[in-house]
C-alpha cells in the first residue's frame, strides 16, 4: 500500500497507494512504516518525498476502520518516526491533504503543494479532532488564532492560502513530485534542528486565558450543541500552555471521549450517506453509473417568490447563465433587488466579485426559449403549474429538461401537460435554497435517466446533497417534515411558546428553529397543502372537536395565522413578527 523507489539516484521516493483517496488504512499504516525504514536505513538515500498515486496525496485516516477492532501500527507514532528522521523528508501534495493527511504532512520536514491542492484538519466535521499531533504542531506553525480557525471549523484551504499561513513551503503550477524531488536534492544533509514542528515553541499571545475564553464562546455559539468543536479548542489551549509531550497527552485524552461518542458515529454515518444516495436507480433499472447527464450552460427559473429567488442565486453562483421570469410586476421589482443583495453579501462573505452579470430578468416566460433546462418555482398550484408547464413545453427548445420545484405535487401530472415528459423531473429545494445543501431529484414514471442523471449532476455541481426519490406525496423530505412539524404545534397547544420550541431546537443543534423555518419557507405553502388533503375545513378552525381530523390529532393553529394574512416573513407576519 505505499511503493518504495530510489529517484534521482539519491532521493527515496513513497508513494501511497490505497485507491480512492489513498486512505490511511492499517495496510497503508504498515506500508509507509516499512518504506520510511527502507529509506532511513539506504545509505544511498539522503532525503526522502512523500506522495500519493492518481493526483490525491492523502484523504486522512480510514473511516472505515473507525468503530472497528482497529490493528497495525498507530498513526502518531509512525508520524513521530517520521519526524525525527535524520534525512529530509518533504510531502508532496496534490489533489487533498485531508485530516490525517495534513498530519502525516506536518510530520514531513518540508511540504511543496500543487496551486490546486486543498488542504485541512477535517477531523471536526467527522465529530473528532485531529488527534496525530495535528492539534499540537498546526498552532506551532502558524499561531494560535489560525490554528484554532481551522481546526474548529474543518475548512479546506487552497493552496495559496496555505502558502500565506505558512502550512506548506512551496506551491507549483509543475508536476509537484517532480517539483519536490528537487526540492529534497536541495536540502539533502541540511540540518533538520529547525524543521521539526513539535519542537517549536508555540507563539502565544499575552493573555491566553482571554483569548482562549473568547474563542470558547464563539465555538459554543456556532457550533450549537456539538461537542468536537469544544474539545478541538481544548487541545489548542493544551498546544499553548504544556510541553509538546503532555499537550499530546491531552490531544489523546479528548480524542479517546470523541472517538465512541454518538455523534461522531452520526456523522461518519453521514458523510457515507452522502456519498451512497449518489449512487441512485430507478424502478426501471436505470442507474447512476450507466446514465449519461447532459452538460447544463444555462437555466432559467420561473417564479421569483422565496424559493425561485434562492434558486437562480444559487444557479447564478454555480457560473450558469440563468433568466429569471417573474411575470407579476410588484414581486418582479422587490426579486431584482433581494437576488441582488444576496448575492452581494454571499460574495462577502467569500471574498468574491457578486456574480450579478450571470442572471437577466424578464417578466415574459418567452425569454426562455434557448435554455437548457428550467426550474418552475410559481406558486404550489396545480392549475397554475399546469398552465406553466404546457407554456414552456411550446416556447422552450427541442430537448430542453423542465424540473418543477413543487415540494408536494404530483410530477408526472405535470409532465402530462407537455410534450416530451421524459425531460421531466421535479428538483426540489430546501430554504434558503442557496444555502440549505438537501436537493430532491423526483422521478416519475416517465422521467428519462437523462434528465434524473442531468438534474442530480446539476445539484452536485451547485454544492448539493443530490438525493433521487419516486414521485409520492411530500416526496421523502416533506414525509419526515409533517410529524415534527405536528409535533411542534401540539406543544405549542401544551402551553409552549415558538420562542421556547425554536430555543430548545436551536440549543440542540439545529440551526433554524421549526417555527423560524417555517416562517422563512412561508406557511401558505403547507396551508395550501392541507387545503388539498382536505384538512382544512370552513368553521372548523376552533373548538376541541376541531382538534380531530380524518381520524388524528389536529392542530389548527398554523391555518388561523393564514387566515389573517400571517405567510411569515414575506408578510412581515407568520409565527413571529418582523
Ligand atoms: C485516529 C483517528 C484519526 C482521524 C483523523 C482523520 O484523518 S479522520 C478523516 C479525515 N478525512 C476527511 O475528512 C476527508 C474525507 N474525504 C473527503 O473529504 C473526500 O472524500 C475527498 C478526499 C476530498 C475526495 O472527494 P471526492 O469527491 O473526490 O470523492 P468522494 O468523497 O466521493 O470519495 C470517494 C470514495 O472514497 C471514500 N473515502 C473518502 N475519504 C475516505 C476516508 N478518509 N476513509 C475511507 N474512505 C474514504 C468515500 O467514501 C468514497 O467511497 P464510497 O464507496 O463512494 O463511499
Amino acid at each position: 500500500m505505499a511503493q518504495f523507489a530510489r529517484v534521482s539516484r539519491s532521493v527515496g521516493l513513497i508513494t501511497l497507494q490505497n485507491p480512492p483517496v489513498n486512505a490511511l488504512s492499517a495496510l497503508a499504516r504498515q506500508g509507509i512504516v516499512d518504506a520510511v525504514k527502507r529509506a532511513l536505513s539506504d545509505p544511498k538515500v539522503k532525503s526522502v518525498v512523500i506522495c500519493g498515486q492518481n493526483g490525491i496525496f492523502c484523504g486522512g485516516a480510514d473511516i472505515k476502520e473507525f468503530g472497528t477492532n482497529i490493528t497495525g501500527p498507530p498513526l502518531v507514532p509512525m508520524i513521530h518516526a517520521i519526524e525525527a528522521s535524520n534525512k529530509p523528508v518533504v510531502a508532496a501534495i496534490e489533489g487533498s491533504a485531508f485530516g490525517g493527511g495534513l498530519e502525516l504532512a506536518l510530520g514531513c520536514h518540508y511540504r511543496v503543494a500543487h496551486s490546486k491542492a486543498k488542504l485541512g484538519l477535517t477531523e471536526v466535521t467527522l465529530g473528532l479532532l485531529p488527534a496525530a499531533g495535528g492539534t499540537q504542531r498546526l498552532p506551532r506553525l502558524i499561531g494560535v488564532p489560525a490554528a484554532l480557525n481551522l481546526i474548529t471549523t474543518g475548512r479546506h484551504v487552497t493552496a495559496a492560502e496555505a502558502l500565506q499561513l505558512g502550512i506548506v513551503d512551496q506551491v507549483t503550477d509543475h508536476n509537484t513530485v517532480d517539483e519536490a524531488v528537487k526540492f529534497a536534492l536541495s536540502v539533502a544533509g541540511k540540518s533538520l534542528d529547525a524543521r521539526r514542528i513539535s519542537t517549536y515553541p508555540c507563539p502565544c499571545p499575552s493573555d491566553v486565558d482571554a483569548l482562549f475564553e473568547e474563542v470558547m464562546q464563539k465555538v459554543r455559539q456556532s457550533a450549537r450543541g456539538a461537542i468536537a468543536p469544544i474539545a478541538c479548542v481544548q487541545a489548542v489551549r493544551a498546544a499553548a500552555t504544556l510541553p509538546y509531550s503532555q499537550g499530546m497527552e491531552r490531544e489523546q485524552e479528548l480524542m479517546a471521549t470523541l472517538f465512541t461518542s454518538g455523534q461522531a458515529r452520526a456523522l461518519q454515518y453521514c458523510f457515507f450517506a452522502q456519498r451512497a444516495v449518489g449512487r441512485w436507480s430507478m424502478p426501471s433499472g436505470a442507474r447512476w453509473d450507466t446514465s449519461k447527464p447532459r452538460s447544463i450552460h444555462k437555466a432559467a427559473v420561473i417564479g421569483l417568490g422565496t424559493m425561485g429567488r434562492g434558486i437562480a442565486v444559487a444557479l447564478a453562483q454555480t457560473g450558469l447563465s440563468v433568466v429569471a421570469v417573474e411575470t407579476q410586476e410588484k414581486q418582479f421589482m422587490e426579486a431584482k433587488k433581494m437576488v441582488s443583495g444576496m448575492m452581494e453579501r454571499g460574495a462577502k462573505r467569500h471574498g468574491t466579485a457578486p456574480p450579478l452579470d450571470k442572471i437577466t430578468y424578464s417578466q415574459n416566460i418567452q425569454a426562455v426559449a434557448d435554455v437548457d433546462l428550467v426550474i418552475e418555482a410559481v406558486f404550489e398550484d396545480m392549475a397554475l403549474k399546469e398552465k406553466v408547464f404546457q407554456q414552456l413545453s411550446t416556447i422552450c427548445k427541442q430537448g430542453t429538461f423542465l424540473c418543477t420545484n413543487t415540494s408536494a405535487l404530483d410530477v408526472d401530472h405535470l409532465a402530462s401537460q407537455t410534450r416530451n415528459p421524459e425531460l421531466v423531473v421535479g428538483m426540489h429545494f430546501f430554504a434558503p435554497a442557496h444555502v440549505m445543501k438537501l436537493l430532491e431529484v423526483v422521478y416519475g414514471p416517465r422521467s428519462s435517466p437523462q434528465a434524473v442523471a442531468t438534474a442530480m449532476q446539476l445539484g452536485k455541481k451547485m454544492g448539493k446533497v443530490s438525493v433521487a426519490v419516486g414521485n409520492c406525496r411530500g416526496f421523502v423530505g416533506n414525509r419526515m417534515l409533517k410529524p415534527y412539524l405536528e409535533q411542534a404545534l401540539f406543544l405549542l397547544e401544551e402551553g409552549a411558546t415558538p420562542e421556547l420550541v425554536d430555543g430548545a431546537l436551536e440549543e440542540f443543534g439545529f440551526a433554524l428553529g421549526v417555527f423560524k423555518m417555517s416562517d422563512l419557507s412561508g406557511l401558505d405553502v403547507g396551508w395550501k397543502v392541507r387545503k388539498g388533503d382536505g384538512l382544512v375545513e370552513p368553521g372548523l378552525a376552533s373548538g376541541p372537536s376541531a382538534r380531530i381530523r380524518q381520524g388524528r390529532r389536529y392542530s389548527p393553529l398554523g391555518d388561523l395565522l393564514c387566515e389573517q394574512g400571517r405567510f411569515g416573513q414575506k408578510t412581515g407576519q407568520g409565527w413571529y413578527r418582523y
